[in-house]
C-alpha cells in the first residue's frame, strides 16, 4: 500500500518572514498603479458639485462649520475616551444594517442608503482586483456614521458625524467646501490662538497630532485600530477618507511628516471607490453577504464589536 502524503512544514526565519512580507507590501503599493474603472475624468465631473447642491446640504455645511471648535473637539474626544463610557456592541454586518436608515444630509451625491454605498465602494475595489484589507476597508469605511444612533457619545446631530473634515486649532482651509462660512459664524477664525497658519501646531508635526473635524472618521478609526489586524494603510484610508481639503485639495502640508506622505497615496487610491462607486448599480446584498463574512472574520478576531 502507498504511504499517506505527508505535508511538510517548513519553520520560516524572521527575515524570511519579513522578505514575504515586503513583497507582499510591494505587490499590494504597485496595485494602487493598477488601471481603474474609475479613470475616465469627464464621469469624475458630476461629483462634489457643491456649488448647485441643494438646501439641505448648504444647511448642513453651515451648521458643521459654525460649530466644529477646538473647544468642541475636546470635549467630544473626552467624552469618547472616558472609560466609563458604555460601548455598544454590536457584529459589523448588524452594525451596516443599522446605519441603513440614515440619509446623510451632506453628501449630493447619492440617494441609496448607507449599506448599498458600502457594498458598491466595497465591490468596486474587488473588482479592480485589489487586495483583501482594502475590499474590507470599503465596506466598513462609513460605519463610524453609526454615532449617529449612539446617546452614549452626546452626537448633537448630523454635524459632528458626517461631511468632510478640516483641522481645527489653525487657520481654516480655503479649499474647505463653503469656506466663508467659517469666518461668518465660528468664534475660533478670530481667535488669535488658532487663526494662524500653524496655530496649536508646530512645523511638521504629524497629522497623528493635528486635531480634525470630530466625525465618523475619526471615532470608526479608534474602533478599527483597537479591534481589527487591518495594515495601517487601511486606518489612514479610514481616517483620512472625508479630509478632502488634505487629499484633494493639497492643503496642510506644512502639517505632515514622513509617514504622512505615504499614507496620502493610500488614502488617494481609496478615494475614487468611495466616491465615484455611488453611480454604480445597485448590489445585492443577500448574494455579497457570505463573501463579506468570511472577510470579515479575516480581519476582526472578535465577530462582536465594540462600538
Ligand atoms: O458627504 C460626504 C459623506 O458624509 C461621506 O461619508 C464623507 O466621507 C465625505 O467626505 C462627505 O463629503
Ligand atoms: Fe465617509
Ligand atoms: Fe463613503
Amino acid at each position: 500500500m502507498a504511504p499517506a502524503a505527508t505535508i511538510e512544514i517548513t519553520e520560516k526565519t524572521g527575515a524570511e518572514l519579513e522578505a514575504i512580507s515586503d513583497e507582499i507590501d510591494e505587490i499590494n503599493a504597485a496595485k494602487y498603479d493598477s488601471k481603474s474603472k474609475f479613470d475616465d475624468e469627464k464621469d469624475k465631473a458630476a461629483f462634489r458639485n457643491y456649488e448647485d447642491a441643494n438646501d439641505r446640504v448648504k444647511n448642513f455645511y453651515r451648521e458643521q462649520h459654525y460649530k466644529q471648535t477646538v473647544t468642541y473637539n475636546l470635549a467630544a474626544r473626552n467624552r469618547f475616551y472616558s472609560s466609563t463610557r458604555p460601548r455598544p456592541e454590536m457584529t459589523i454586518w448588524e452594525a451596516m444594517e443599522k446605519l441603513n436608515t440614515l440619509i446623510d444630509e451632506s453628501d449630493p451625491d447619492t440617494s441609496l442608503s448607507q449599506i448599498q454605498h458600502l457594498l458598491q465602494s466595497a465591490e468596486a475595489i474587488r473588482r479592480d482586483g485589489k487586495p483583501r484589507w482594502m475590499q474590507l476597508t470599503g465596506l466598513i469605511h462609513d460605519l463610524g456614521k453609526l454615532m449617529v444612533f449612539f446617546p452614549e457619545l452626546g452626537t448633537q446631530g448630523q454635524w459632528d458625524v458626517v461631511g468632510d473634515t478640516f483641522a481645527v486649532g489653525c487657520a481654516f482651509s480655503e479649499t474647505c467646501v463653503y469656506p466663508q462660512t467659517f469666518a461668518e459664524g465660528n468664534p475660533d477664525a478670530k481667535n488669535p490662538d488658532y487663526n494662524t497658519e500653524y496655530g496649536i501646531y508646530s512645523p511638521n508635526c504629524g497629522l497623528d497630532n493635528v486635531m480634525l473635524s470630530w466625525g465618523h472618521d475619526e471615532y470608526l478609526y479608534h474602533v478599527v485600530k483597537d479591534q481589527s489586524t487591518l495594515p495601517d494603510e487601511a486606518l489612514a484610508m479610514i481616517r483620512y477618507h472625508s479630509f478632502y481639503p488634505w487629499h484633494r485639495g493639497g492643503a496642510y502640508r506644512h502639517l505632515m511628516c514622513d509617514k504622512d506622505w505615504e499614507m496620502l497615496k493610500a488614502v488617494n487610491a481609496f478615494n475614487p471607490y468611495d466616491l465615484y462607486s455611488k453611480s454604480d448599480g445597485v448590489p445585492d446584498a443577500v448574494k455579497l453577504k457570505p463573501y463579506y463574512m468570511e472577510l470579515i472574520a479575516e480581519f476582526f478576531p472578535n465577530p462582536v464589536v465594540k462600538w
